[in-house]
């Protein structure tokens, strides 16, 4: 394998309490909220179909237009506890908000640029509330930050000449002040979610992003930063240039999912999953399909019985508030959450082979292992293949643990359950194996 100075600097999973607390998660909160919020995917009457937080990008949005919306930022309805009180119904244990995004404004009063919410309407700061609320509701905060910064004189996207390295200089040097500044004003954080580091110009920064990830982690102990921060020595970000994960866990899952425990390398990982197809940002016209909370809690199992967190993204606003369609999911899926969320806090992938009524998870604590049936066989027979010398000693229904099932074994570490389902079940249901080996 090569020799690489900025490459991983730790095989396998961290083991401390603050990654097991971040493992244990299973359900967060992506909060995409700025600037972009006010245009809601719309200019001048026009429709722009791509992702409404990228609108400054797209044809016919004319930049200074855009930049001139922090004047009109002055979300009166913004109520961080009622955002932190919904995300605690839903079950979410954890929430990531955009301090920064590609544009550059700053939800924080920023030292180091004017703009940002102070040169606003609105004046005041964003991300302190949302934290003071998240925490006192217990979801731990962690800050989105995007390298990547369309307002900042000095960003590049590469370094082609002397007058492009000076101003990266500058530019890099901004870049470390903000990250030092929030986890200066906000202590509490568990973590950063980085973004908008695929330029070519952040791919030569190994050296120095190694060294302000020391920084970060040596500024709040047990700092959690996922693998899309740092390049390695060659430019290769995730994982670097043996093939080890940078970072504590993979960020590669975003608006997706992989399908095999073999796909997440046995590496901790999160999925960021949008509602519509692609937008973060809040667009006032979701077009296209609009995932239903069914889907959503699918999505949610299968990435914690492949040992990931599933994160699900709302879009307020730009009056502050969280849309309906969001609302009416966090509902839905607290709904269930709160019935069968034993099945998946502090849970993770059991080796079991996988069936197709649906998902093991295990919890990692006790060993309970729990089938979450999403397709029903026809004939209400759930297979199960156990390992060898594993046996089925304790079979119920998690809602009603008097609901017990005897396996009825088919063949050697086959089993069928024998369940009763009734034709008017329309939400995933969760039953208990207590298993024990002879
Ligand atoms: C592309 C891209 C960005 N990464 C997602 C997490 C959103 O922030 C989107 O704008």
């Amino acid at each position: 394998s090569l020799t690489l100075k900025h490459g991983a600097h730790r095989l396998g999973k961290r083991t401390d309490p603050m990654m097991e607390r971040w493992r244990n998660y299973g359900l967060g909160q992506f909060i995409h909220w700025g600037l972009y919020a006010i245009p809601g995917g719309h200019w001048n009457g026009a429709y722009y179909g791509g992702a409404a937080e990228w609108i400054r990008a797209w044809k016919g949005m004319p930049n200074e237009q855009y930049d001139n919306l922090y004047k009109e930022f002055d979300p009166a309805e913004f109520d961080p506890k009622a955002w932190a009180e919904q995300a605690k119904d839903m079950g979410a244990k954890y929430m990531i908000i955009t301090t920064k995004h590609h544009d550059g404004f700053c939800l924080w009063p920023s030292e180091f640029t004017d703009y940002d919410v102070t040169n606003t309407p609105y004046g005041n700061d964003i991300i302190g509330p949302l934290v003071e609320a998240y925490d006192a509701v217990g979801i731990d905060v962690y800050l989105y930050f995007s390298v990547m910064d369309w307002n900042h004189p000095g960003y590049r996207s590469k370094l082609e000449t002397i007058n492009d390295k000076e101003a990266y200089e500058e530019f890099k040097e901004f870049t470390r002040n903000q990250l030092l500044e929030l986890l200066e004003r906000y202590p509490t954080t568990k973590g950063l979610w980085f973004d908008g580091t695929w330029d070519a110009a952040w791919k030569e920064q190994a050296d120095f992003a190694d060294n302000l990830a020391t920084e970060m982690r040596e500024m709040i102990p047990g700092l959690i930063i996922g693998s899309r921060f740092r390049p390695d020595d060659y430019g290769n970000r995730h994982f670097d240039s043996n093939g080890d994960l940078m970072g504590d866990y993979e960020q590669g899952w975003e608006r997706k999912l992989p399908e095999t425990y073999e796909e997440t390398k046995g590496n901790d990982w999160d999925c960021v999953m949008t509602v519509p197809e692609n937008q973060w940002g809040y667009h006032s016209d979701w077009r296209g399909h609009v995932k239903t909370s069914y889907e959503l809690i699918e999505m949610l199992v299968k990435s914690v019985s492949l040992d990931g967190n599933f994160v699900m993204n709302f879009g307020p606003n730009g009056q502050g508030e969280i849309r309906q369609e969001e609302t009416q999911l966090a509902k839905e899926i607290g709904e269930w959450m709160d019935k069968n969320n034993e099945a998946i806090y502090g849970c993770g992938y059991l080796d079991w082979e996988k069936q197709d009524w649906g998902y093991y998870t295990k919890d990692r604590q006790t060993g309970k292992i729990y089938m979450i049936v999403f397709n029903r066989p026809l004939n209400g027979a759930l297979k199960i293949k156990t390992p060898d010398k594993v046996s089925l000693d304790k079979v119920y229904s998690l809602k009603d643990s008097s609901q017990s099932f005897v396996p009825e074994e088919i063949h050697k570490n086959e089993f069928f359950i024998h369940y009763p389902f009734s034709e008017h079940i329309d939400s995933p249901i969760v039953i208990v194996i207590e298993p024990s080996s002879n």
